[in-house]
Formats: C-alpha cells, sequence, structure tokens
C-alpha cells in the first residue's frame, strides 16, 4: 500500500515522514463544503504517534477533532495529504478493505454509551459480540469476554444489562467491547463526557491499565484539558493543526522518591511553521511582523518596533524617545 509520495521520497533517499510510528497523519487537509461555504477543518494537520503511546488529543469545540477521529477511524476520507496507521493507508483502502481495518486494526469507544453497548445484551455478550463477528467459537468468545472483563474491573457486571450498569461500568464495559478482536489501537472518543469527574478519572485510569498490561496503543479525542494528567503526552489541537504539546515524565530524585514533571512544546510543522502561545503574543505585542534572530542555541523573537524608553533629562514629562538601537543587535 505504498502511495506515490512514498515512492518518490524513497527515491530520493530521504526516510519517509513518519516510517517508524504507528500513526502518521502528514499534511492532512479536510475541506467541507456547504451552502456554497468552504469549510477547513483540517489545514495541513501533521500527527505521529508511537506503538505502544498513551496520547490524548484536545481541542476547543471546532477545532477539528471528530474530523481527525472520522479519518482516523475509516469512516472519512481527508481531501489531501497522507494517512498510515500501521500497514494501512487510509487514503487508499477499498470499502471491503475498510471493514477488515475498523474490525481488526482498531477499537472504538464513544461518548455515548447506546453506540456502545446492545442494551439487551448482558456485558459478557457485548464483548463477545465482536468476536462472534471474526467467527471465533462460543467457548473463546466467553472465555475472552470474562477475561477482559476481569482486566478491567467489572468482572461482577457479567451477566449484567447496560441498563443495570452505572455510567463508569457501562464505559469500562464498552473499552472490553474495543479491545475483544485484540486491536492494535483504541480510540475514544470524549469517553468521558458524560460522567462525573471521580468516575472519568476512573474510566481514564482504566485506559491506562489497558496501555500498560496490553500494551495496547490508545488515542483519547477530548475538549477536557484535564485528562493530560493522565496520559504522557497530549497533542493540543488548535483551527485544524497540531498547535502544542504537553509531555510528562517520572524524575527520580537523589533521594530515590519519584515526581512527574510536565513540559509543554510548542509544535514545528513540516514547512517551518511554529504557533506562538496567545498570552506570550499579548505580553510582548507580538504581532504581523515580527524580527528572528538565530543564537548559538536557539531562536529568538522580538517585536517589529524601535524601542521606546523616557529621557527624564531631555524629554518633557509625559514625553518618551524613541530609540534607535536594534533589539536584534543587543
Ligand atoms: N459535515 C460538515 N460540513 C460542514 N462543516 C463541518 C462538517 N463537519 C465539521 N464541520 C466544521 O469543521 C470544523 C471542525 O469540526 P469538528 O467537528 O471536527 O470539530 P471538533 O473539535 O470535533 O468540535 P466538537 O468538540 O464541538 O465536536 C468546524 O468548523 C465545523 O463546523
Amino acid at each position: 500500500m505504498t502511495t506515490t509520495l512514498d515512492r518518490l521520497t524513497e527515491k530520493a533517499g530521504a526516510p519517509t515522514f513518519g516510517q517508524d510510528a504507528l500513526i502518521v497523519c502528514d499534511s492532512l487537509v479536510r475541506i467541507y463544503q456547504s451552502e456554497g461555504i468552504e469549510v477547513q477543518a483540517l489545514q495541513g494537520l501533521d500527527l505521529l504517534v508511537d506503538e505502544g503511546e498513551l496520547v490524548a488529543i484536545v481541542g476547543a469545540s471546532g477545532s477539528g477533532k471528530s474530523t481527525l477521529l472520522a479519518v482516523l477511524s475509516g469512516l472519512d476520507v481527508p481531501t489531501a495529504g497522507r494517512v498510515r496507521v500501521g500497514p494501512w493507508d487510509l487514503m487508499a483502502m477499498t470499502p471491503a478493505q475498510r471493514v477488515a481495518y475498523r474490525r481488526q486494526m482498531v477499537g472504538f469507544v464513544w461518548q455515548q454509551t447506546a453506540r456502545n453497548l446492545v442494551p439487551y445484551l448482558t456485558a459478557t455478550e457485548n464483548v463477545a459480540l465482536p468476536l462472534a463477528l471474526s467467527g471465533r467459537s462460543r467457548r473463546e468468545r466467553t472465555a475472552r469476554a470474562t477475561t477482559l472483563l476481569e482486566l478491567l474491573g467489572v468482572g461482577y457486571c457479567a451477566d449484567r444489562r447496560p441498563g443495570q450498569l452505572s455510567g463508569g461500568e457501562q464505559q469500562r464495559v464498552a473499552i472490553g467491547v474495543a479491545l475483544a478482536n485484540e486491536p492494535r489501537v483504541v480510540f475514544a472518543d470524549e469517553p468521558t463526557g458524560e460522567l462525573d469527574t471521580a468516575t472519568s478519572d476512573e474510566v481514564l485510569e482504566t485506559l491506562r491499565l489497558v496501555n500498560r498490561e496490553l500494551g495496547t496503543t490508545v488515542v483519547v479525542v477530548t475538549h477536557d484539558p484535564g485528562v493530560s494528567e493522565h496520559v504522557q503526552r497530549t497533542v493540543a489541537i488548535r483551527d485544524g493543526r497540531t498547535s502544542s504539546e504537553v509531555v510528562r515524565r517520572t524524575h527520580t530524585r537523589d533521594d530515590g522518591t519519584e515526581h512527574v514533571v510536565a513540559e509543554e512544546f510548542a509544535m514545528l510543522d513540516r514547512a517551518g511553521r511554529v504557533q506562538l502561545p496567545q498570552e506570550y503574543r499579548e505580553a510582548l505585542e507580538l504581532s504581523g511582523r515580527v524580527r528572528l534572530a538565530l543564537e548559538a542555541s536557539h531562536v529568538s523573537v522580538w517585536p517589529d518596533r524601535p524601542r521606546v524608553e523616557p529621557r527624564p533629562d531631555d524629554a518633557r514629562p509625559g514625553e518618551t524617545v524613541v530609540s534607535t538601537e536594534q533589539e536584534g543587535s543587543r
């Protein structure tokens, strides 16, 4: 499933963007046409996720999260760019391949429990259902469903129907359904959207356990920035592009105690664009043209305006004198 772009890049001897990653979104564009108006939901989005990662994708309403998820889940095809999940090129799948991709490669947990669970089946039967569709024997189905429900801490719910479960229990059974066919990736779309904070934490911790114990790659899409406390990496989307990332690392102090450090990064895209956070722009009144300077270890950004400073000797009260010194030359 190699694309023309892959072949041209390989020919030129350059490594393909994200060739070692499990999920690759390369300059993804999705334009919707609605009543003659064009909406650019994805505007050149780049994203790489490695096998075994637990990643949250956060963004405000309208930032493009659902569009990205629809593309990654094989329900929608982007207007331009490249998108690959494992060996699957999502731009070039036949309808049959799309079904196979959704059945074997990925699992889903949606916000609405009604979309995750069949109301008249028990928890065990719900988890066993995807296994029946892939032709596993009844014994295998029941054994796997039982193991999964135990692992997810809802073994006691095995014989209950969704209506007899709490919201958190329903979502944990839904994670079981998503995992039934041993997918390499689980996509969770606002999995805690309908839950209170304590129950949300429980469900997020269950996704963390799945990632740790089974090695499944987990991508959680949400508008809730609080999710970042439960994952190693949070990618923020703004205006259809990845704009910043928070990475949490555990450090061990000299006395052996551990503490978590969260670091925020801006994303430099492949064209060299970087988005400065709003608070930085406001603090220095950066807008329009800015001056860049390459330093030995970093790049600095200066406002494009002459420096203004008071000269008490010459100036009348309240008057300022414009300096001719260039900030970048100091
Ligand atoms: N089918 C469609 N037709 C036209 N415009 C659309 C369509 N789907 C989404 N959009 C527009 O694309 C942009 C991104 O929408 P998207 O649903 O991906 O955002 P989101 O981050 O998931 O928002 P929310 O959290 O509210 O679901 C929005 O401006 C939205 O109005």
